[in-house]
């Protein structure tokens, strides 16, 4: 279990590139499966997740290239279905969560995808009901082992049909498109999950030969090929790693641009920074933050009742950003309710900002309110150990703008998905070692 120590306190100043986005990564890279032709990545982050998902995929057979920072070729021309039905793939597919994204194209190409029940963060019940009943309905024959907590789906030819998603999973919704390129006719999928990661993966779906419109809508129709080319395709920057920039300058006081991060695809990022009080500058398409040395305030609602930040699907706002908002509102000056609606144990890390000096009440798994310090008191440094990625860089970012030194355990878990994130933040001033 690796572990970061963290002097607080410190005021930050430079400027931050993003990383390639996590989830698109897992998505994208999960696609060049659908074709034997060769497919280029660019901008692939330096991940846990991600390289588990190169190294899964070499396992398959795919001829695996290195072209430089970020960039790989992929050729799926000999890929070896029978690791799917090894100890060691029983093994590796449940290491991380995007590994459930494999089925949809094994079984639209070789009519078979297994995975083991997917790992990920545990931040509630992840179910995976709307995946398979998507398989189902384009005609495939599901199994699961109860005891090896297996998935199997299988079909000769998959169907084009139109479905009704019973939730807009961003995941699932990558398996079916992916699962219907290949299949016989139209597939008309509503309710369709249309963050820009799955914009990002019909894009290049659509380069490599097929016909998705809809796009960005909840309403996808995708009219299946018999083969689908090679292509080259490019990573949008992490919008989650862009709000954790944005919160660690407004927690530390301290100036930062965070570069190129493709303003477009932000969505209601910047407005809901804007309503914690944070001064997010446009310049081009970076983001400059200017130091708060006056701190910020969090706006009410226009009746003057108290502020609700809540997730939803797209352009909903993304749940994945509310841990840092809500750590972030620890020194807002004002009050604000975090409403975590998708998970329910996403919020529990919040015992150790308490811990910390942090005015929260967790008024239940989903709901906490946050009364901000407006910087009149400190929060003071401590020992923890990182939940899930999310709680993991928040407690990071609580540790850095603390007083006194920090210890944080598990920090797999923010390597997950944060790309060398101790050299990065070193890089713009941090007191951070790995030890
Ligand atoms: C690898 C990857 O891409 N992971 C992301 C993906 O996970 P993942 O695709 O696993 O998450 P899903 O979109 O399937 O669902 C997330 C949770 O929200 C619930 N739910 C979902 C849709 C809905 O309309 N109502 C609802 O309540 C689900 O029951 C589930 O508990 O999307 C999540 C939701 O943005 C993100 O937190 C994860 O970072
Ligand atoms: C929950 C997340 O990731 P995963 O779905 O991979 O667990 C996340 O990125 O915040």
């Amino acid at each position: 279990m690796g572990t970061f120590k963290i002097e607080g306190g410190h005021q930050l100043s430079g400027e931050i590139t993003p990383q390639g986005a996590k989830n698109e990564a897992l998505q994208i890279l999960c696609a060049v499966l659908l074709t034997e032709e060769e497919v280029t990545v660019n901008n692939i982050p330096d991940i846990l997740d991600v390289n588990k998902l190169i190294s899964l995929l070499e396992d398959l057979g795919v001829k695996i290239r290195k072209k430089g920072k970020g960039s790989y070729t992929f050729k799926a021309d000999d890929v070896n279905l029978d690791y799917l039905q090894s100890d060691q793939f029983k093994e590796d597919g449940r290491g991380l969560r995007g590994s459930i994204m494999l089925v949809g194209p094994l079984l639209a190409r070789f009519g078979k995808g297994y995975i083991p029940k997917p790992g990920g963060d545990k931040i509630g019940r992840r179910r995976l009901d709307t995946h398979f009943e998507g398989f189902i309905k384009l005609g495939a024959k599901f199994r699961y082992n109860k005891e090896e907590l297996f998935y199997g789906v299988e079909a000769k030819k998959l169907k084009g049909t139109y479905m009704l998603l019973d939730e807009a999973s961003v995941t699932g919704t990558a398996n079916i498109v992916m699962a219907s390129v290949l299949a016989e006719g139209k597939t008309t999928i509503y309710n369709a999950a249309c963050e820009p990661y799955l914009q990002q993966l019909c894009k290049m779906l659509n380069r490599m030969g097929t016909n998705i419109s809809g796009i960005g809508s909840n309403l996808l129709v995708i009219e299946g090929v018999d083969a689908l080319g090679g292509t080259e395709h490019t990573m949008l920057p992490d919008m989650i790693e862009i709000g954790s920039w944005i919160g660690l300058a407004a927690m530390t006081k301290s100036e930062l641009t965070v570069k190129n991060v493709s303003w477009d695809d932000l969505g209601q990022i910047p407005t809901v920074f804007r309503k914690l009080g944070i001064t997010i500058e446009r310049k081009g398409d970076d983001i400059h933050i200017p130091a708060h040395k006056d701190g910020y305030e969090i706006q009410n609602f226009l009746d003057g009742s108290i502020l609700t930040v809540a997730d939803a699907p797209w352009p909903g706002l993304t749940p994945d950003l509310l841990s840092i908002i809500l750590v972030m509102a620890t020194q807002a000056k004002g009050e604000v309710l975090i409403h975590q609606k998708m998970f329910e144990s996403r919020l529990f890390f919040v015992d150790k900002l308490i811990d910390m000096g942090a005015k929260i009440i967790l008024c239940d798994p989903h709901r906490a309110t946050v009364i901000g310090h407006n910087f009149k008191s400190n929060l003071k440094g401590t020992t923890m150990v990182s939940p899930d990625i999310r709680a993991g860089i928040s407690l990071l970012i609580a540790a850095l703008s603390a007083k006194g030194t920090s210890t944080i355990h598990n920090i797999e878990q923010i390597d997950r998905g944060y790309e060398h994130i101790d050299t990065r933040l070193r890089a713009i001033g941090a007191k951070i070692t790995r030890v």
